[in-house]
């Protein structure tokens, strides 16, 4: 365990440092948002932005903004003149987000849209060249399946949270619907030939699923 911390400590040692505006967000959202943990972070945040900087989508789709951490970091690869749509469910969450966007100098690219992602995506008549799942868990294959029709062919698909504290090893405990939710989710992907997959163990795990 020890190790491990170490190790991540030195990873964050020798990469990029956080930009000081997402160093802000994450100590704003720690002081004053319940259930800060669910930001992505340093570490998981970089690792977003260099997969959205070596896609260069023009389209993005976040599902689950929470303060807008990592749809800042995405919309960090967006191509000239990109735009990143994130749904939220929580409106309280929306002027903590809008803040820092605009400290992002990101406002006229990501567009916030707040209620339940389920009713919102279908009227989306958008095309997307990469979408990041990062909502309910019970609802991971409703996203999946609502969404997928809209990604463009070779454009991918990733969810957060896919190992879900190591719970997918042990998913029999009854009533536990967000495990039963990642574990449906990772069997559906798997067995989905439409696509290809790998499952980064980064933070929670990490599916990056691309559409053939
Ligand atoms: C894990 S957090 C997102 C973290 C964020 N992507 C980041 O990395 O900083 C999940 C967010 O999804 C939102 N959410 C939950 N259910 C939702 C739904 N049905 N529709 C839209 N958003 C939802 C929650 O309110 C919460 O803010």
């Amino acid at each position: 365990m020890e190790k491990k911390k170490d190790i991540e400590s030195y990873i964050l040692g020798h990469i990029d440092p956080d930009d000081p505006v997402l160093r802000e967000l994450d100590r704003e959202t720690h002081l004053k948002v319940t259930g800060a943990r669910m930001l992505s972070g340093h570490l998981q945040g970089q690792v977003l932005t260099m997969i959205s900087k070596m896609i260069q989508p023009e389209r993005i789709l976040e599902i689950g903004t929470f303060t807008g951490y990592s749809a800042i970091c995405l919309a960090k690869g967006l191509a000239a003149e990109g735009k990143l749509i994130t749904i939220e469910l929580d409106d309280e969450l929306e002027s903590l987000a809008q803040k820092y966007i605009k400290k992002a100098e990101l406002q006229k690219n990501i567009i916030q849209l707040i209620g339940p992602a389920l009713e919102i995506i279908p009227a989306l008549n958008e095309t997307f060249d990469l979408v990041f799942i990062d909502a309910d868990k019970r609802e991971y294959v409703d996203y999946y399946n609502l969404v997928f029709d809209k990604v463009k062919k070779g454009g991918y698909i990733i969810a957060d949270n896919t190992l879900w504290g190591g719970k997918v090893l042990h998913p029999s405990v009854p009533g536990d619907k967000q495990t039963a939710g990642i574990v449906a989710f990772n069997e559906l992907i798997k067995n989905d030939t439409r696509v290809e997959k790998v499952i980064l163990p980064l933070r929670d795990g990490m599916t990056i699923i691309r559409k053939k």
